[in-house]
């Protein structure tokens, strides 16, 4: 479904990013692991089109090269950034309200599967706590009708509830056929949604597992 191949990326002349690739199929969930500062973040950008890259970048087969990130959301690519992107002048329930892209999850989907943000609909969505500005994010994702969501540490700062309730929502997707890039540190966490793993070093991707000692040591856990 999404498919990278040879992907680097710099700020300016530092290299973060050498020949990275990946590949994520549908209803699949593969966890992208690595230290502070590995290029995480820099390779998920690259992916929405937030941050030049250059190497193949593909959907469903269709080459996104050269395509804008509203085009490549309009594909089917959904961003779930780790700083949370709450819309600052709309409400929960207008930031959930706005049309979906492609045919999503609909709003009494999504509001039964987050009742916090049902409870909180009428607040602005900069005023939401950390955790719910997350669920927010993920939440409008699904409403926008993405199929494959690019996740980076969406767990970061729960509580552990709302952490269970994220794996239950990303386990609900996955059955749907939505496929997940998951940015994730807590291995236990991506233990119990991931497929696949790989670890990002050195500018390069390589597929894992988290019973590989190499991986534990290099992140230190
Ligand atoms: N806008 C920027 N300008 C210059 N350097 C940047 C910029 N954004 C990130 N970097 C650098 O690029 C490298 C990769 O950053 P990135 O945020 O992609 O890593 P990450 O693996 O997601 O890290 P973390 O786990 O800490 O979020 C880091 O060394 C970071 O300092």
């Amino acid at each position: 479904m999404l498919h990278i191949e040879e992907l680097s990326a710099s700020y300016g002349e530092a290299k973060v990013l050498t020949s990275a690739g990946l590949s994520v199929a549908q209803g699949e969930v593969a966890t992208l692991c690595g230290r502070n500062g590995a290029g995480k973040t820099t390779l998920l950008r690259c992916v929405m089109g937030l941050h030049p890259g250059s190497g193949k970048v593909s959907l469903n087969g269709t080459d996104l090269r050269g395509r804008k990130p509203f085009e490549r959301a309009r594909l089917g690519l959904g961003w779930v950034p780790d700083d949370r992107g709450a819309y600052a002048t709309l409400t929960v329930a207008e930031s959930l309200a706005l049309p979906p892209m492609r045919s999503g999850w609909s709003l009494e989907q999504i509001y039964e599967a987050f009742p916090n943000l049902y409870a909180r609909r009428g607040s602005m969505s900069t005023k939401l706590s950390g955790g719910e500005q997350q669920m927010l994010a993920l939440a409008r994702a699904l409403r926008m009708g993405s199929r494959v969501l690019l996740c980076d540490e969406p767990t970061e700062g729960l509580s552990p509830l709302l952490v269970q309730r994220v794996g239950e929502i990303l386990r609900q997707a996955k059955q749907q056929g939505i496929a997940v890039l998951l940015v994730e540190q807590n291995l236990h966490f991506a233990a119990e949604v991931a497929d696949s793993y790989y670890l990002l070093a050195s500018g390069r991707v390589q597929q894992t597992s988290p019973a590989d000692k190499d991986l534990l040591t290099y992140l230190g856990v």
